[in-house]
């Protein structure tokens, strides 16, 4: 059993990456120390006690906030029924998730026939089921001073680079140069916040180099 804080449960379209497209059950969770300057879920970042409620009150969400709710891995499939969605793929996702213990969680989805996907910095070793498909999205030099870790390079399914200055593809060079990075793992290009310099960027260097590009369809159509 592992008790995790979840700041957000919804099912909508996974936005981003190689599952763009699909339907997915997210899990966000709580807490995040890495400091992206751009982080479009800064709301996760606190740890604060204070800010624990309930289940339902985290439900019924309408905007961003960063009240969280705590619940182990039986408790949060109960709520997928409860919620009567329909999706066979989970996102866990944060904050930073691979802070917690995720292989109780992880091992029940894909125990009860769940594809399962976790969206992580690198920072933090993973714990999670083997099976798992590793989105890692590297966080290079950011302000809480955190490095890639090599495991996470090493589980690595797709690596999904944020990026709006060249600075961000020489990062990604270092990252894939490394011994430990594995060489099957698919590479996104992800221009951040849709700004037009970082979406040219990214177009010209995935056609140079043979990369894909990862736009963040969901908030082209103003979904979650
Ligand atoms: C909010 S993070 C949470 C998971 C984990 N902490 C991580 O960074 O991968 C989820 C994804 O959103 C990306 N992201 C966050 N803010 C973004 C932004 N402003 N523009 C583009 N991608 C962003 C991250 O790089 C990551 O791929
Ligand atoms: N639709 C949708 N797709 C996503 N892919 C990754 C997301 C994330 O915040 O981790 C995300 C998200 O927040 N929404
Ligand atoms: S690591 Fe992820 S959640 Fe944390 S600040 Fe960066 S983008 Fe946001
Ligand atoms: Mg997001």
């Amino acid at each position: 059993m592992s008790v995790l804080k979840v700041n957000e449960m919804f099912e909508t379209i996974q936005g981003e990456g190689f599952y763009t497209g699909l339907p997915a059950i997210f899990i966000r969770l709580q807490g995040c120390p890495v400091g992206c300057p751009w982080c479009d879920t800064k709301h996760t970042w606190t740890l604060d006690p204070a800010f624990q409620t309930d289940t339902q009150q985290v439900l019924a969400k309408t905007s961003d906030s960063e009240q969280y709710f705590s619940a182990d891995e039986h408790k949060l499939l109960s709520l997928f029924e409860q919620q009567q969605y329909h999706a066979r793929h989970v996102v866990i996702t944060g904050g930073e998730p691979a802070m917690y213990d995720l292989i109780p969680l992880t091992s029940l989805l894909i125990d009860k026939g769940y594809c399962v996907q976790i969206e992580t910095s690198g920072t933090f070793e993973i714990q999670a089921h083997p099976d798992t498909w590793v989105t890692l999205s590297p966080k290079v030099d950011m302000k809480g001073g955190y490095d890639v870790l090599d495991q996470p390079l090493k589980l690595a399914n797709e690596i999904k680079h944020p990026v709006a200055m060249q600075k961000h593809i020489d990062e990604l060079d270092t990252l894939l140069a490394r011994p430990v990075t594995n060489p099957e793992a698919m590479v996104y290009l992800q221009p951040i916040s849709q700004q037009r310099r970082a979406t040219e960027l990214a177009v010209n260097t995935c056609i140079n180099r043979n990369w894909r590009l990862s736009l963040q369809t969901h908030k082209f159509i103003g979904i979650d």
